[in-house]
């Protein structure tokens, strides 16, 4: 198929992404009148991934967590696959939180479809062996099922260039070859990946884990560093107390479990996900627990509806306290940590004094709870709603709108903690 016969029934529309492998559009399927998502992949490459890809995704079908396969093909310049077009990867949503971490229920829903998605892939036989937060996406459609009828989950599996069947026709694991090249994401990679040992699937599930410590502190002790030599030394220096510090019990339990995995070994991906839904349970979240970006979305909403005359979604702002202050009806949503709800009963509600906190009455009904793990991160959501009917003005207003700016932006760039970015599109504030 030329590539103009491939425009004439997909129509692009936009480019969504570009990965070491290939250019992701999203193009009007004209035949099946939808939108969907096309990855491209220059035939001309020395490495090629896509065919691969296409395999898997196949193979995957009838998994809950695989985005739907359409089409694929090759013209005179491209190799392409077409497929269900998804929203946002989950590294691009973590980006939008405010600290760019997810409370611990977001992190928790998405730990157990992931952990699911990753089992799926292993069943039909192949490694994933590139496991990382920008190779999961936010399924759009809703109400959709798989081919045999099952309802298919929020979160997909994506990006299959580098994986590796690990076992032979028979069913029976691969042995290990003797030395093999670095696969995957330094960042995730796990010990054995950095140690050029063959990949197993306990690999997919570390890197799993990494993904996990990352989405509920924001960050990893090596997410700076470039040098893949030095994160290895970094992941060797840090014990299961420095990394999981702050967390509950589970993620050091979740990491001893991992380190006990031999290469062959079946993992049990079951007690895994156990391990989430018992956390998921202590601190009281339940099927109707919201994902960070939904409760953000319904803030926006009923912000727009119970004030629709002074909430200005194009507004676009970047700027001091001062700046901020001549706009009225904004809120701040993320997560706060039990100091900060301390704090903020201490700060004077002169400027707030509409200041509500919508999980409140949850945390005051599971107050023992919390108590009791006192030194557990307690990261629970929040909406942070202010009306400011009047314009911050004296300096003692200043200073304690700056206080509690820099109580909600705890630890990041504290010279910038009173500026903020007003997201036009969703017409949100996030803490810069
Ligand atoms: N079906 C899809 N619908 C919407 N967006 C997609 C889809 N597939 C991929 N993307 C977007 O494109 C990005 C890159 O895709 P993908 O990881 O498949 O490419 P890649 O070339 O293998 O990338 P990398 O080298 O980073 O691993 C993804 O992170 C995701 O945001």
């Amino acid at each position: 198929m030329s590539l103009a016969t491939l425009r004439s029934r997909w129509k692009f529309t936009n480019k969504i992404g570009q990965g070491g492998f290939g250019e992701i559009y999203s193009v009007y399927d004209n035949e099946k009148k939808e939108k969907v998502a096309i990855k491209m992949e220059r035939i001309d490459r020395n490495k090629r991934a896509l065919r691969l890809e296409i395999s898997v995704l196949r193979k995957i079908q009838d998994s809950r967590f695989a985005a739907k396969f359409i089409s694929c093909g090759r013209n005179t310049e491209h190799n392409y696959l077409v497929m269900e077009l998804l929203g946002d990867n989950l590294s691009t949503l973590k980006k939008k939180q405010l600290q760019q971490r997810f409370s611990l229920g977001t992190t928790i829903k998405l730990g157990i479809q992931m952990i699911a998605s990753i089992e799926d892939v292993h069943e039909v036989g192949y490694l994933h062996r590139d496991i990382k937060p920008s190779n999961f996406a936010l399924r759009l459609k809703k109400n959709i099922t798989t081919r045999n009828n099952i309802p298919l989950e929020t979160c997909c599996i994506i990006d299959f260039g580098l994986a590796r069947k690990f076992n032979d026709s028979e069913g029976k694991h691969r042995p290990p070859r003797e030395e093999v090249g670095f696969r995957g994401t330094p960042r995730y990679a796990s010990l054995n990946s950095h140690l050029g040992k063959e990949l197993s699937r306990r690999d997919d599930l570390w890197s799993l884990f990494y993904v996990f410590i990352e989405f509920l502190k924001g960050k990893l002790p090596w997410s700076s560093i470039r040098d893949k030599q030095k994160i290895f030394e970094l992941k060797t220096q840090h014990t299961t107390v420095e990394l999981c510090n702050n967390l509950p019990k589970e993620f050091a339990t979740m990491f001893n479990y991992l380190s006990s995995l031999k290469y062959e070994d079946l993992p049990n991906y079951k007690y895994l996900r156990r391990l989430l839904t018992d956390i998921y349970h202590q601190y009281g979240y339940n099927e109707n627990t919201k994902y960070d970006w939904e409760i953000m979305e319904e803030s926006l909403n009923s912000q727009r509806s119970s004030s629709s005359s002074k909430v200005d979604s194009t507004i676009a702002l970047t700027g001091t306290t001062k700046e901020l202050s001549r706009h009225s009806n904004k809120h701040i949503i993320g997560n706060y940590s039990k100091d900060f709800d301390r704090e903020i009963k201490n700060i004077n509600n002169l400027i707030f004094p509409d200041f509500k906190k919508k999980t409140s009455e949850k945390n005051n009904n599971n107050s023992t709870n919390i108590e009791n793990k006192d030194k557990e991160l307690i990261n629970q959501d929040f909406i942070l709603h202010y009306n400011q009917n009047k314009d911050i003005e004296t300096e003692s207003e200043i200073n304690e709108f700056e206080k509690m700016m820099k109580m909600i932006n705890v630890e990041d760039n504290t010279e910038t903690t009173t500026q903020l970015n007003i997201d036009n599109h969703k017409g949100c504030c996030n803490i810069l």
